[in-house]
């Protein structure tokens, strides 16, 4: 074992043993009463086959022994006992009146901290009737020291009690939000808190570092780096940070496939664009016309293409034009064209056809917009055509190589236009994030911003020479991952962030 390692490992103890003491301050920080016991309704409000109430708190089990009843079919003994981590069927009762029953269910009893929350917690299934939810709501909120619960609280506190660091409340934000199969699968693997521990491996190696930083200022004669002295922590902090930069330098594959691939549509009026967001969306999300000019704002729709969540927008055609509302929907047809991450250019093909240029079609101007990488080309209206054997070689011989011969009318090349769509997106941006193997990429901007800072720490630590120095660097780094992680600062993180939840979540 290197020196930097063992170091690592000895001062990784203390870490842990800090741990506990800390989440507890930072519970205590928020001015939620511990004290409190919180309920609701975790499923879907109104009408369904079941519905799931939650309690979490410290007087949970008092609730359970006032709500929960025998069947009529299990008045023995045995049949009152709630035993943990067990589904029993029970009566819910009214907590005043025990013989007036409010429905039968399913009760789960998790004592803490083996719980989601960490906290003593209980689990009601019952009918999901609008009536029976709320008199079941009703009867918990008339029990003392219990009450509602605000949005994202049960995941606040799991939290703060330890049991899931903020990559993976972030995770399960997502998770809920899911809506394409790769969201789904980097999600999942965020909630299980996957790169939470791979941060907070990064900052138990820095903390290692620094542990080894002050032994050199202990036994060293003068607060200078001496060669050989920390060669071990030095080498260490190298291989760190190249790994750390391999993980920035992912051409932000997690972050786009969390938010979706943005698809700009874009080319000379009347090409078919809002015809072809249309048929991706399927349903008439833009105005179609054989005026030119009809669109004149951005037009977005989500989609999925091949289990990929993309974000289409439509845009104004381009062309030079003395119409100041027109122009200014070109100019933003141009800023969106610029941010996308991948560019669908559709052109008319019977026009290039009938010996116009790509240049005269696409606009000298805006003709390098083709050239720009991560752009289809998408020759339209080929039914337009007389008959096109060879569709490359058309699009070769038409001054348009590469382009994909379309027609919205007849959707000739259509099935084809999407399977390239969702190949080009997989190779440019999918991640091999259903390979537990491969490491989780970064998801959101807020990681990439600490993570950034975190490696200019490091790099500047390496170049020092001045012990004092490269202490406070490692500092700075070892924080920057812990606002990653909800180790530090980052109440504001946290408000924003489970403002978006449900209420029992
Ligand atoms: N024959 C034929 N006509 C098409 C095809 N796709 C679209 N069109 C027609 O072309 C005209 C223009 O279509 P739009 O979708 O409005 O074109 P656009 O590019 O959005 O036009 P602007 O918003 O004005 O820039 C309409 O009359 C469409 O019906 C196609 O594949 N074949
Ligand atoms: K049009
Ligand atoms: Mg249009």
């Amino acid at each position: 074992m290197s020196c930097a390692l063992s170091i690592y490992t000895s001062v990784a103890r203390r870490v842990a043993a800090r741990r506990f003491s800390l989440s507890r301050q930072r519970w205590y920080q928020t001015g939620y009463g511990a004290a409190d016991t919180i309920y609701a309704l975790s499923t879907h409000p109104g009408k369904s086959a079941i519905a799931v109430v939650r309690i979490s708190g410290p007087q949970t089990g008092r609730a359970l022994q006032l709500l929960v009843a025998p069947t009529k079919k299990a008045e023995s003994a045995a049949g009152r006992q709630l035993r943990a981590r067990r589904a029993v069927l029970a009566r819910i009762v009214d907590p005043s009146d025990s013989s007036s029953t409010l429905d039968t269910g399913v009760c789960m009893w998790f004592p803490g901290p083996r719980s989601y929350t960490g906290e003593d917690m209980a689990e009601l299934q019952v009918h999901g009737g609008t009536a029976v939810v709320s008199s079941v709501l009703q009867a918990l909120g008339r029990i003392q020291g219990l009450r509602l619960a605000e949005a994202g609280e049960f995941t606040r506190r799991a939290l703060y009690n330890d049991k899931m660091d903020l990559t993976a409340v972030e995770g399960v934000a997502d998770l809920i939000n899911a809506e394409t199969e790769a969201q789904r699968r980097l999600a999942v693997r965020q909630a299980q808190g996957e790169l939470g521990q791979m941060y907070e491996r990064w900052r138990g190696a820095i903390v290692g570092l620094m542990a080894g930083m002050e032994a050199s200022i202990d036994f060293g004669e003068e607060e200078n780096i001496e060669d050989g002295v920390v060669a071990d922590v030095v080498a260490a902090g190298h291989e760190l940070v190249q790994e750390m930069r391999a993980h920035l330098d992912d051409a932000r594959r997690g972050e786009i496939m969390r938010s979706g691939v943005s698809v700009a549509i874009v080319g000379p009026p009347n090409s078919g664009k809002s015809t072809l967001l249309n048929l991706l969306a399927q349903r008439q999300v833009a105005i179609v016309s054989a005026v030119a000019g009809t669109t004149r704002d951005i037009v977005e729709a989500t989609l999925d293409v091949g289990g990929f969540p993309v974000v289409v927008r439509d845009t104004a055609g381009l062309r030079p034009t003395g119409d100041a509302v027109e122009a200014e929907g070109v100019r933003r047809a141009l800023a969106a064209a610029q941010s996308a991450d991948l560019r669908i250019c559709v052109v008319d093909a019977s026009r290039l056809a009938a010996g116009d240029t790509a240049g005269d079609v696409f606009g000298g101007a805006w003709r390098a917009l083709l050239r720009q990488p991560h752009t289809l080309v998408v020759a339209n209206k080929a039914d337009l055509l007389a008959d096109v054997d060879d569709a490359d070689a058309w699009a070769r011989a038409h001054g348009v190589a590469g382009a994909a011969l379309l027609s919205c009318a007849t959707r000739r090349g259509w099935d084809a236009l999407l399977r390239r769509m969702a190949a080009h997106i997989r190779h440019a941006w999918g991640t091999a994030d259903a390979d537990a193997r491969c490491r989780l990429p970064l998801t959101r901007a807020r990681h990439r911003q600490h993570m950034q800072r975190c490696v200019d720490h490091m790099t500047r630590f390496l170049a020092t020479r001045d012990v004092v120095l490269a202490a406070e660097e490692l500092r700075a780094a070892a924080a920057a991952l812990g606002r990653i992680t909800g180790r530090t600062g980052t109440e504001d993180v946290l408000d924003a962030l489970f403002s978006q939840f449900c209420i029992g979540k």
